[in-house]
């Protein structure tokens, strides 16, 4: 029986599992959604039926239940060789990956009043499968690790300095797995070596990043302390004025309530009104739905300022690219966002474009462009994967 590797990406409200052999090849994967709430589901990517769930499932129940169902289906080949968790907010205590130990998790606790929505259910998943799993070794892979490499003046907010030395304010930047990813297959589809390779890399998913990387090195990125600033996401707002929290004070608006608004009922819901998922945004504005036409006009005009902003990091620049579940399937996203774009001399191939590059080796850019623009699906999970074998057998 093949050997497998478990990786597991917890997020606040869902799991993503996926199962890979020892060439790092994925044989399976799966996803259970809604937790902790009365119509929780979990299924097996490819499998009619849904994996049956207790009511009102938590984070361990659909962990446990997903893990069973891959047995049952004898995917699993015996006990995973070694198991790797996407955790979100490493601080400056992780610089790159790391055996998960009791020292770790404790580190990865203290990170979590930075990251309130991602670490603590990143720590139920490590807590569940080290039960699951007693002698299996687990490797934990840092979102902040790959930005470890940002210079100090990207780094620092102009507070005073005391704020960063004794309480470790600074930007930190997220879904570093996913740009370090970019930037290993932009250079792959360019002919070049990763630490030759100069690109923006757009993660757009529910949060959304854009990371400036100049020679397969982190060097801005627009999350910073939390994964709140930056771009607009699905229900984050992204970049506001530090002076709306006095001023929402003197509304009578506290502190958590402001960071409940800003983390989970603006963004794209909250100018919306209706949804945080893109697709469905996309069609309300086909449908002439004003207020999704203008969130969709605030995302991408945000982005196309990121864009601009990260080229002053850059000396060089091989391709913009773009990821995630809005970067890599929505034509219309990218088609805005660039138009605003021409001043730099980018432009788009509409055709090729409209077909996500599938037919181009990812290539969406026109032929006078003056960068290439590319769409690549990301894979967290395998560089996750290769992490986790890689620390388990150096041990
Ligand atoms: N065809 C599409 N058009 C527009 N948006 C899409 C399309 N397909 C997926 N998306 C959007 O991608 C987002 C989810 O991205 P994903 O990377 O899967 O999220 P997560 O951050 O949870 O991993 C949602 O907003 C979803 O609507
Ligand atoms: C850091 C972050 O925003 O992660 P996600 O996109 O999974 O919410
Ligand atoms: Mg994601």
């Amino acid at each position: 029986m093949d050997e497998t590797i478990l990786v597991v990406n917890c997020g606040s409200s869902s799991i993503k599992l996926a199962l890979f052999d020892s060439n790092h090849h994925k044989k399976a994967s799966a996803l259970a959604e809604r937790l902790n709430q009365s119509d929780a589901s979990a299924r097996i990517s490819g499998d009619q039926a849904p994996v049956q769930l207790p009511e009102n499932a938590c984070h361990e129940q659909a962990l446990q239940a997903l893990v069973q169902a891959f047995e049952d289906r004898n995917l699993m080949g015996g006990k995973p060789v070694s198991i790797g968790h996407r955790v979100v907010h490493g601080g400056e205590s992780f610089r790159e990956a790391v055996l998960i130990d009791d020292k770790a998790v404790k580190a990865i606790e203290t990170c979590a009043a930075l990251a309130p929505l991602h670490n603590p259910v990143n720590l139920i998943g490590i807590q569940a499968t080290r039960k699951l799993f007693p002698d299996c070794p687990q490797v934990a892979v840092f979102d902040t690790a790959f930005h470890q490499t940002l210079p100090p003046k990207a780094y620092l907010y102009a507070l005073p300095e005391r704020y960063y030395r004794d309480w470790g304010v600074r930007r930190y930047g997220f879904h570093g797995t996913s740009h370090y990813f970019m930037v290993l297959e932009t250079a792959r589809r360019l002919n070049k070596t990763p630490a030759t390779t100069s690109i923006i890399s757009a993660h757009l998913g529910n949060g959304c990043s854009i990371t400036a990387i100049e020679d397969g090195i982190s060097k801005d990125t627009s999350m910073g302390l939390t994964p709140l600033e930056g771009l607009v996401m699905g229900t984050r707002s992204g970049d506001v004025d530090p002076g709306l929290f006095d001023y929402l004070a003197s509304r009578g608006v506290n502190a958590s309530q402001a960071h409940r608004v800003l983390n989970q009922e603006s963004g794209l819901l909250g100018l919306s009104g209706q949804t945080n998922d893109m697709r469905s945004l996309c069609e309300l504005a086909d449908h002439g739905h004003e207020p999704s036409e203008l969130a969709i006009d605030v995302f991408c005009y945000r982005l196309a300022k990121y864009f601009g902003a990260m080229m002053a990091s850059l000396n060089r620049l091989d391709a913009l690219v773009f990821t995630g579940g809005i970067g890599e399937n929505s034509a219309r996203i990218r088609a805005q966002t660039i138009q605003h774009l021409s001043l730099l001399g980018i432009g788009l191939d509409a055709d090729l474009n409209a077909h996500h590059g599938q037919f181009s080796e990812g290539h969406i850019g026109d032929a006078d462009s003056r960068f290439p623009v590319l769409v690549i699906p990301t894979d967290e999970e395998l560089v996750i994967a290769r992490e986790a074998s890689r620390l388990a057998n150096a041990n």
